[in-house]
């Protein structure tokens, strides 16, 4: 027995001891909201209604593990193993990034730009989870979208997340750096294509979280520090010959890697090339279109 009365009040005292030391006192209400959501389908008022209602044993066990899980580093959407992206909830686990609020952003800016679209047709390059090419779909019902990742366990993740959300999305196994080799993007047209690539230089390894180094996949995460904007590059002479003119070209990209990125895309002749700040005014997405 780990709480003195196995009651949700007594439960919440102990996350919130054992996690204070680590985690501010609203991560700790998240964290207690998201822990008991997922449990017994608590909304936040039912955590503050019923305070005094028993729990079992094995619902105390739950929330011990995610108590120890979390001091151990991992991050908290893959305990839970789901997360809200652009109001779906979908499934999150090791095979892939967890969806973050700043690709969040590309996808709403993608939406405002095309607001209003019938029978688009939209690529997601290096889709992950699947978070943007779903997002897409569920913002334009009438589009075509195709997801493409180089990584079995992502893709079979967003095919799950497709199931789940119920929005009918394609998704294929494309190394998009080879993209000349690929039978699903040759010859294809597109009204958009969207990309969150890896972008972070492997240099930087040295200053980042544990939480997101032992947990996510570090082929979502990391490229050569010789060479940080090759998906850029490479995505950007792809979309030059299949984007239909007027498409638009989004990026999510490194905040410090923002002119770097715009040269690629200028040495393809696009035009209206933007670069848009995230709201923590960081430089994070490209916008351009074919001409
Ligand atoms: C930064 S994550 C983005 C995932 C998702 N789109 C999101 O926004 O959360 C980059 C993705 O690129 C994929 N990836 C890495 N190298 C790739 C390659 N050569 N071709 C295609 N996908 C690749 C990874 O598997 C990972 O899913």
């Amino acid at each position: 027995m780990f709480v003195s009365k196995n009651t949700v009040a007594a439960c919440l005292d102990y996350m919130k001891e054992r996690l204070s030391p680590r985690f501010s006192e609203s991560e700790i209400r998240v964290i207690q909201h998201l822990a008991f959501e997922k449990r017994l389908g608590f909304s936040r008022s039912d955590l503050m209604l019923n305070k005094t209602e028993g729990l079992s044993e094995s619902d105390l066990l739950f929330f011990r593990d995610v108590v120890k899980r979390l001091l151990n580093d991992e991050p908290l959407q893959y305990i839970i193993g789901d997360t809200e992206f652009f109001g779906l909830r979908l499934k999150v686990d090791k095979r892939a990034l967890i969806p973050r609020p700043e690709t969040e952003e590309l996808v709403h800016q993608i939406v405002n730009k095309r607001d209003g679209y019938e029978g688009l047709r939209i690529l997601d390059l290096c889709t992950g989870s699947g978070c943007i090419a779903l997002s897409l779909k569920s913002a334009f019902p009438t589009a075509e979208v195709v997801g493409v990742d180089s990584e079995e366990g992502a893709l079979e993740l967003a095919k799950e997340n497709a199931i789940s959300t119920g929005l009918e999305v394609a998704f294929h196994q494309v190394d998009v750096l080879k993209w000349r080799e690929s039978k699903v993007l040759k010859d294809a047209k597109w009204d958009i294509i969207v990309s969150n690539p890896p972008y972070i230089p492997l240099r930087d390894k040295q200053d980042m979280c544990t939480n997101v180094l032992s947990f996510e996949p570090h082929v979502a995460l990391f490229v050569e520090d010789d060479d940080p904007v090759i998906f850029y590059r490479e995505i950007a002479a792809y979309a030059s010959t299949s984007l239909l003119s007027g498409g638009l070209l989004g990026f999510e990209i490194h905040e410090d890697l923002a002119q770097e990125t715009v040269k690629q895309v200028q040495e393809h002749k696009f035009i209206h090339v933007s670069v848009l700040t995230d709201l923590q005014e960081k430089e994070r997405m490209v916008f351009a279109e074919n001409a």
